[in-house]
């Protein structure tokens, strides 16, 4: 779907990883993992091309981006908007309508759908700033349902969200793959990846590690390890 030739990752020029190079294949479950700083989330700025590389290539299989729906980290975003649960996941259906038409029946559908899969049918009309970060959470995987895109990018789905919850949004996760959307996850919780992700991508400041999760998990032990010495 997506390969990386020699991609550098970074900031005005300045380098905040080292050149990467590998394969996101279509239908793959990948969660990238490192320590705090490693450029996890501006890997994912760069596959939205929010944020140009340093240096290097991306290439597209099909020779163009696939549509991409992006959770962001939950403090980059606008908590006291004034949007209802409603609108927000309404969202979602944007691409699939033109600029001037409004929703259709099968939107509605699916966007009602979507609010129930995520238990938020009751809080549908509330306003957003009335939810709690669980709450909250729910709501944008529903934005995600409905989006529905071949390429879906989470930063850190689980911040601040209770066990629970952080475990009903894993099966969510599991449900796109297993629909065959493609998922790339940034996460900070190991024995998740282990557990559910099948690839890994471990960045660290000078090393990358790309592949299957049993092979990758291990090097970044030991990558901790150099942190701390
Ligand atoms: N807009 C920006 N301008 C300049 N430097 C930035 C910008 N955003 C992030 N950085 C720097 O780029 C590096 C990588 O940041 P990034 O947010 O990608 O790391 P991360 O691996 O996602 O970290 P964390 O686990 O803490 O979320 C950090 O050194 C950070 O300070």
């Amino acid at each position: 779907m997506i390969s990386l030739h020699q991609l550098v990752l970074g900031y005005q020029g300045r380098a905040v990883t080292p050149p990467l190079t590998g394969h996101i294949a279509q239908g793959s479950m990948t969660a990238v993992i490192g320590a705090n700083g490693t450029g996890k989330s501006t890997l994912l700025k760069t596959l939205l091309k929010l944020q140009p590389p340093v240096s290097g290539q991306v290439t597209f299989t099909d020779g163009r981006p696939p549509r991409i729906a992006w959770l962001p980290q939950l403090a980059e975003m606008e908590r006291q908007f004034p949007a209802t649960v409603y609108e927000v996941v309404c969202m979602g259906a944007w691409p699939a309508r033109s600029l001037f038409s409004g929703l259709n029946r099968q939107h509605r559908l699916q966007i009602a759908d979507a609010i129930e899969r995520v238990g938020l049918s009751a809080m549908s009309k509330q306003p957003i700033e009335m939810l709690s970060g669980g709450q909250f959470q729910r709501m944008l995987f529903a934005r995600l349902l409905v989006q529905n895109a071949p390429l879906v990018l989470l930063d850190e789905p689980f911040t601040g969200v209770d066990s629970q919850t952080s475990d009903f949004l894993m099966t969510l996760i599991c449900q796109m793959h297993q629909a065959g959307q493609t998922v790339m996850a940034v996460l900070h919780d190991n024995e998740r990846v282990s557990q559910y992700f099948p690839q890994v991508l471990l960045l660290t400041q000078d090393h990358f590690h790309w592949g299957a999760t049993a092979e990758v998990l291990p090097h970044y032990s030991h990558s901790c390890t150099e942190l701390a010495l």
